[in-house]
């Protein structure tokens, strides 16, 4: 028989494999972003959840990675070559990706994350955080964007939102991406609930790309007449050149390994079965 404890862990387990947080490089003025950021932390660890971010240890980046990495979930930060030396953004903790610019570095992080959660923040956070939402409204991704109004900082943000949504700028059904909280535990509560409104399903890359293939599922539906070759394996994630297809019907091969299992993250971006 199921003991209250195991049904407390099954109630917290989530729909996400990974959560892609942006946040400040600086701390901030009040204790509270902080305590938000360690919270947000230990929240992603309680369910299961790893983190990908900015990389470095400066900041609320800083408190929200050593936090998920202190409680054991794996962290990986995605970090522009030359923000790399320590002086700049400190030592980070777990997996490192080093990547050639501030453009690339948004797509990977982005590419590797089931959602999306923005804490307070300056200029980056707040460009990187209406990019997703952006994504988000042309249909390039269906994955939850969550802010975390810690204290109210970003009520004026939303309701600059409202006013845009007011005069005509903004439609309702885009403003509903935006799922706001208080509070780390409700936030990501919320995003698991989310469902996206959109139906666009646009095909944006039709070159052949690099993609992430993570160890959650076993088949994969490509293009391609052979398996795909990995290009590189991490403790956590596969990378392999593949040309994904956009109905499972236009697929010339499907993957289906049984010793590694694989999927390609982007399938439900893309309206591919899973
Ligand atoms: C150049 C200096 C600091 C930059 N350090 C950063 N290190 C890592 N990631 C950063 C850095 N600056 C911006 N980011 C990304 O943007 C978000 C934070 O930016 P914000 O302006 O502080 O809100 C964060 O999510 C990162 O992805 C020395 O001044």
């Amino acid at each position: 028989m199921e003991t209250p404890k195991e049904s407390h862990i099954e109630e917290k387990r989530s729909r996400f494999r990974r959560i892609c947080v942006y946040c400040g490089s600086a701390k901030g003025r009040k204790s509270s972003y902080q305590d938000a950021a360690i919270e947000l932390g230990k929240e992603l660890v309680e369910r299961g959840i790893d983190l990908v971010y900015g990389g470095g240890s400066i900041g609320l980046m800083g408190l929200v990675s050593h936090a998920v990495h202190d409680g054991g979930r794996h962290v990986i930060g995605v970090i522009p070559k030359s923000l790399m030396p320590r002086e700049v953004t400190g030592e980070p903790v777990g997996e490192v990706k080093a990547v050639s610019g501030m453009h690339e570095r948004k797509a990977e992080m982005a590419r590797y994350a089931d959602a999306f959660i923005a804490l307070p923040g300056g200029y980056g956070t707040l460009e990187e955080l209406l990019e997703v939402i952006t994504w988000a409204q042309l249909g390039i991704h269906k994955k939850p964007v969550g802010l975390l109004n810690v204290d109210g900082f970003y009520d004026s943000l939303l309701s600059f939102i409202d006013l845009a949504v007011n005069e005509g700028f903004i439609s309702e059904e885009a403003r509903r991406i935006i799922i706001s909280a208080s509070s780390a535990k409700e936030l990501v509560r919320k995003l698991e609930e989310y469902e996206s409104e959109y139906k666009i399903n646009l095909v944006w890359d039709t070159e052949p790309k690099t993609l992430t293939i993570a160890q959650e599922a076993n088949t994969v539906w490509v293009t391609e007449q052979e398996p795909p070759t990995i290009t590189q394996e991490t403790d956590s994630i596969w990378e392999a050149e593949v040309e994904l297809c956009s109905n499972v019907s236009d697929a010339n091969l499907v993957w289906d390994t049984e010793s590694k299992p694989l999927s390609i993250l982007p399938e439900r971006e893309r309206g591919i079965a899973s």
